[in-house]
């Protein structure tokens, strides 16, 4: 698999070859790109790229309201799922970097006198003149041609104040700092808040729908948008929610999604190891190992963590012994992996 820029320029390559005519737009992505770097990347949340293309769409028109962010999406769901991965690699297809957005931990303002670390101290407060901030006003910002990226991790932990410090962004696209020394503009953001809510009441709900006679009679867990409907209104304020475009919510990465899930850590692996010069090959028995007893709970990270732990250790066995090696093979041999030179 290509990198990723080189994947997006040739998405954009092959359109133009297509004849499929191009929108002209400020914005310089083409949402036909972007998504196909989603796509070939994330499993598992179909519904969800959908909707994410959507406002891509629509962005690219620039037919939205001036006076508020370009978007604002609410990722719902449980770890592991893919919450962080797409606004990473929307940040990778937009700017060219996976980190080139603004990104807030809300965890770390779980008291309601953190709400400074955002709006900037009050008058007369050390660091008011300033105007200091957690926010990264250059990535909010972007550029005349690329959306900011701004996204706020795991909305749930910060305090209620510290939301409602934040009610303005999301309504007029734009924060002006306590001290009245200096505003900041959303406006050209896409903004992204992810939370955990609901997760584990949702996927109770869904266990009780997957067992006995609810199964076999084939209904399907009809409630559980009502639940979780019901869960975010319990933690947020309305005011909150009423502003937020959309509120997309992320399945569990099962094991139907194993196999394609493995190909995506494995071809990542790839990449590293081929800047060295170096190939990697697996048996089908070492790649049914890495994706055996897979839980459910910690999603997609469950698979990364056992390629940290237990395959790169083996190639680092490998290489460590025969520095030279650039073919490698993996292999499954009394329940453990093992990496060796291949011969081919
Ligand atoms: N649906 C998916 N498809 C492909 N890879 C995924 C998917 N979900 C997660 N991953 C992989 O797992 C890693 C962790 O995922 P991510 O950071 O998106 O978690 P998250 O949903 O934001 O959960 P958390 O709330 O724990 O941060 C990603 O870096 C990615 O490699």
């Amino acid at each position: 698999m290509p990198f990723a820029n080189d994947l997006i320029d040739s998405n954009r390559e092959r359109l133009d070859e297509q004849g499929v005519a191009r929108l002209q737009s400020r914005f310089l992505f083409e949402p036909a790109a972007v998504m196909a770097l989603l796509r070939s990347r994330i499993v598992g949340q179909d519904a969800v790229l959908a909707q994410v293309e959507s406002m891509l769409k629509v962005v690219k028109v620039d037919i939205g309201e001036r006076e508020r962010p370009l978007a604002v999406n609410l990722f719902m769901g449980p770890t592991g799922v893919g919450k962080t991965e797409i606004v990473r690699l929307l940040a990778q297809a937009i700017h060219g970097r996976a980190d080139a957005m603004c990104r807030i931990d809300m965890h770390t303002l779980a008291q309601e006198h953190y709400a400074a670390a955002l709006t900037g101290a009050p008058p007369g407060y050390v660091g008011s003149k300033e105007g200091t901030t957690l926010f990264d006003g250059e990535a909010i910002a972007g550029s005349f041609g690329r959306p900011g990226i701004v996204l706020f991790d795991e909305l749930e932990k910060a305090s209620p104040e510290v939301l409602r410090s934040l009610l303005g962004i999301l309504e007029h696209g734009r924060l002006t700092l306590t001290a009245g020394s200096r505003t900041l503009d959303f406006r050209n953001s896409l903004i992204f808040m992810t939370s955990n809510v609901g997760a584990q009441q949702a996927q109770r709900y869904r266990e009780r729908f997957s067992r006995g006679w609810r199964r076999w009679l084939g209904l399907a867990p009809k409630g559980e948008a009502a639940l979780l409907e019901q869960v975010l209104h319990q933690r947020f304020e309305p005011e909150w929610l009423n502003r937020i475009d959309r509120i997309l919510v992320f399945q569990r990465v099962d094991e139907r999604w194993l196999d394609a899930l493995l190909e995506i850590e494995l071809d990542k692996l790839g990449q590293r190891l081929a800047r060295q010069g170096r190939s990697l090959h697996l048996e089908p028995s070492a790649r049914a190992w890495l994706c055996r007893e897979h839980d459910v709970r910690f999603g997609a990270r469950a698979l990364a963590r056992r390629i940290r732990t237990e395959l790169e250790p083996a190639i680092a066995d490998c290489l460590l012994a025969e520095p030279s090696t650039t073919r490698l093979l993996c292999t499954c041999g009394h329940d453990r992996l093992q990496v060796t030179p291949h011969s081919w």
